[in-house]
């Protein structure tokens, strides 16, 4: 990402607070002629350097102690009483142009007599608060105890150009909450020196902020073969210094200064356990997730300034991502009394987002599992700068859905989502490979990188649009960057002077990242209706309809015993009246008197079973009633239904152009059936009773279909001439039951086995 260009001259009171005849010599004659000769210029150099020289040598002499003990001197640093200093940017061409500033800061004096005269300074970037070139006030300490100083010494001969700053509180406070974000709380802050609830801090003005914290990852031994250095340093756990080191064979710039200062919510030194990251940065975000609002983590920082150590961690230090997790499922197992808890999850390499999966999970292992899982499948490759670099952006999302109840009883539904993002590194290609497919990789990365930047400028410049879209990354981080979110960037930066200029991007981003402000966060809760969700809605339909289909089945079982029940009755009726002897062959042969009176006994009781039996029968016929009534019911609403139906089909028809079927199928004659006018509609109605329903009673003994014939003799055989009613559902199964009453005995078989029947059971699907 781009860095922005600035070049300051800054001035600089000696320790007398004047300011010394060469430097207002030098600025003069810079005033005067802007393209002052080189010689005169290297003369004026050479003379401060002296002059620089000596005075230092002198200071060490005087066995200077500081007074503050939280003073941490530098040794090797400049003394100049007074000098002019001109900021060098390695990323010169990277930069923004100069632009003109007007806010000027004053470090506060310190009680040594070195500080007693103010810096005064121009903050070089339109709208960054916080970040500063500063120079150096205090004398350095023969007895240093601030080991990148012991380092700075001993590295290469080279000298350092810094600074050097207080470890307590009190100054870098004061100008961090002075130069930061101007909220009334802060500056309350800055006023009682208290450290202020964070969430509170990030509601202020209504808005929440992005909370932006830095991590510093420990020297690599890689890096300290490679004779690196450490330029930054963190002060107070909120400072941080860096510095960049210049060359002795660098004469021109021998005077140089070049020191940045930047400030953020904390700022995590290389000791900084896995633990204490996540509570400060993530813990909160955790509980306002459960709480129904959505939350955001994202690393950002060069390959190799430890994104995915942070993310991630190891086996043995889990990261943001596994302790986040972690917390949330003990959190959600504290909480299971109060109401139901579903944890989704999904993690994804963020440059694809098709085939996303969404997994439901149940513990924090299977969490580990899916986490071990992504990682595995996500596109890691060596570069110049990290073995294992992540080529890609990673997201991990939970989603947790909260059921419970409120004080009016209603069940609320609270979603709330926490995304845990690894950013891709934000290298240079030059940095890793220009050559090679990582070059094209890289390009991609600081693509969606760069479109990361210009959202973050359009969201600190208030503008209305803010170009999510230019790339996945930006859509993916739409509701964490000026959504409704609680939003944590997490800077990771590399100690190595060999990654200044990475370093530099990254705090510059930081910096400017702190300026964005969400929405005030909302909590994500619905009102549960009749507190059955869709889900429940349809698990509720899928045991109605088995429920149906297992009533089915149950009535006809039921018809079945009916039939079978009719037909034992229907034996038992014949039996009483049996026909008159010889009259049939299957007729039993007559008997003796005395198997007549055994009979007799007999009968009476076969007439006491066939009138239970018939009362049964009855019942049953009243049920089956019932249950046709109900049918009938549903069946006019169905009907309803397609009325419904048919009549939109007839409107959209129309608005479709085919208005000519309609007027046709309207011209042709209406059906009338007893005065009343029949609609198109009337087809898909069903047929309505129309003659009174015969129970079976009425069907097998008053009401046998007959017709009186020419001869006058009546027969069954015409019943089709007559309006025949549609039979009872009883008798359709009783003729389908029929083979299986058969077995109850010739007599009945003999019965049933009738023209009439069999025509009456035919009729209705003839008409
Ligand atoms: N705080 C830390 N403590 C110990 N080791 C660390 C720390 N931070 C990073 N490292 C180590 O530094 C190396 C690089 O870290 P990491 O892979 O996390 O970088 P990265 O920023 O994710 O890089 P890239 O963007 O290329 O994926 C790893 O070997 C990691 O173990």
């Amino acid at each position: 990402m781009p860095v922005s260009t600035r070049s300051q001259i800054l001035s600089k009171e000696d320790e007398s607070g004047e300011t010394t005849a060469k430097t207002e010599h030098i600025e003069k004659t810079q005033m005067r002629n802007p393209h002052h000769g080189l010689k005169e210029k290297l003369k004026s150099l050479t003379l401060l350097y002296e002059q620089q020289k000596l005075v230092s040598m002198g200071v060490k002499n005087q066995n200077f102690k500081p007074q503050e003990k939280n003073i941490l001197p530098l040794p090797a640093l400049d003394r100049c009483g007074s000098f002019k200093t001109e900021e060098r940017d390695s990323n010169k061409q990277q930069l923004p142009p100069f632009v003109p500033l007007n806010q000027k800061e004053t470090l506060p004096t310190s009680t040594t007599s070195a500080e007693k005269s103010p810096v005064t300074r121009e903050n070089p970037i339109p709208n960054s608060t916080v970040t500063k070139t500063y120079v150096l006030t205090q004398p350095p300490n023969p007895n240093p105890s601030f080991d990148d100083a012991k380092e700075n010494v001993a590295a290469n001969g080279d000298r350092i150009v810094g600074f050097t700053c207080p470890r307590k509180a009190p100054v870098s406070t004061t100008v961090a909450r002075k130069l930061s974000l101007g909220s009334q709380m802060e500056a309350r802050r800055a006023k009682t020196g208290q450290e202020m609830d964070p969430l509170f801090e990030r509601q202020s003005n209504g808005n929440s902020r992005i909370m932006v914290f830095v991590r510093l990852r420990p020297m690599m031994k890689k890096e300290k073969e490679a004779g690196s250095r450490s330029c930054v340093r963190i002060v107070n756990r909120r400072d941080v210094y860096l510095t960049e080191f210049a060359s002795e064979h660098d004469y021109l710039r021998l005077k140089r200064v070049r020191g940045r200062h930047f400030t953020f919510d904390a700022s995590f030194p290389e000791s900084a356990t896995q633990q204490e990251v996540y509570s400060t940065t993530t813990s909160e975000l955790v509980e306002a997730v459960l709480q129904g609002r959505n939350g955001s983590v994202f690393c950002y920082g060069a390959t190799g300034a430890g994104k995915t150590y942070t993310m991630l961690g190891t086996v043995e230090n889990p990261g943001v991502m596994v302790l986040a997790i972690k917390d949330l499922f003990t959190k959600v197992r504290q909480r299971s009394c109060d109401g139901n808890h579903v944890v989704h999850l999904s993690y994804l390499e963020g440059i694809v987002a098709a085939g996303l999966s969404q997994y439901r999970a149940y513990s924090t292992d299977e969490v580990m599992a899916l986490l071990l899982q992504g990682n595995k499948n996500r596109t890691t490759e060596p570069t110049r700068m990290n073995e294992t670099s992540s080529r890609s952006h990673a997201i991990l999302q939970v989603v947790v859905e909260y059921r419970t109840r409120d004080a009016a009883m209603n069940i609320v539904n609270r979603v709330g989502k926490l995304s845990l993002i690894d950013l891709a590194g934000s290298e240079r290609a030059l940095a890793t490979d220009q050559r090679t497919l990582r070059s094209i990789e890289g390009a991609n990365i600081n693509r969606s990188l760069l479109a990361l930047s210009s959202c973050i400028n359009a969201l600190v410049e208030g503008k209305k649009h803010i170009p999510y879209r230019n790339s996945k990354l930006t859509q993916l981080l739409k509701d964490s960057l000026g959504g409704a979110c609680n939003t944590v960037m997490i800077a990771n930066i590399s100690p190595s002077n060999l990654s200044f200029g990475e370093t530099q991007n990254t705090l510059h981003w930081a910096d400017r990242a702190k300026e964005i402000r969400n929405k005030a966060y909302e909590t994500t809760e619905e009102l549960v209706q009749d507190g059955v969700t869709d889900a429940e809605q349809a698990k509720l339909l899928l045991e109605v309809q088995k429920e149906n289909r297992e009533l089915r089945v149950q009535l006809a079982k039921q018809q079945q015993k009916i039939l079978s029940l009719q037909a034992q009755s229907l034996a038992a009726n014949s039996s009483p009246t049996p026909p008159p002897s010889g009259s049939s062959i299957l007729s039993p042969p007559p008997s003796s008197n005395k198997a007549n009176d055994k009979r007799k006994p007999k009968t009476k009781s076969a007439e006491e079973t066939v009138r239970e039996l018939q009362q049964v029968v009855k019942a049953l016929e009243r049920e089956i009633e019932r249950m046709k009534r109900d049918h009938s019911v549903q069946i006019k609403k169905r009907d309803e239904k397609i009325r419904e139906l048919s009549l939109k089909m007839a409107k959209y028809s129309e608005a479709e152009g085919l208005k000519m079927l309609v007027t046709r199928t309207s011209l042709r004659p209406r059906e009338t059936t007893n005065g009343e006018v029949k609609t198109p509609g009337h087809r898909f109605l069903s047929p309505a009773p129309t003659a009174k329903k015969r129970t079976f009673w009425d069907i097998t003994t008053a009401n046998s279909p007959s017709v009186t014939t020419a001869n006058g003799r009546k027969t069954r055989s015409h019943v089709n001439a007559e309006p025949v009613a549609p039979p009872s559902m009883l008798l359709q199964l009783a003729n389908q039951c029929l083979w299986s009453v058969l077995i109850l005995g010739p007599h009945i078989a003999n019965y049933i086995i009738q023209p009439g029947f069999a025509r009456q059971r035919l009729s209705p699907y003839k008409q």
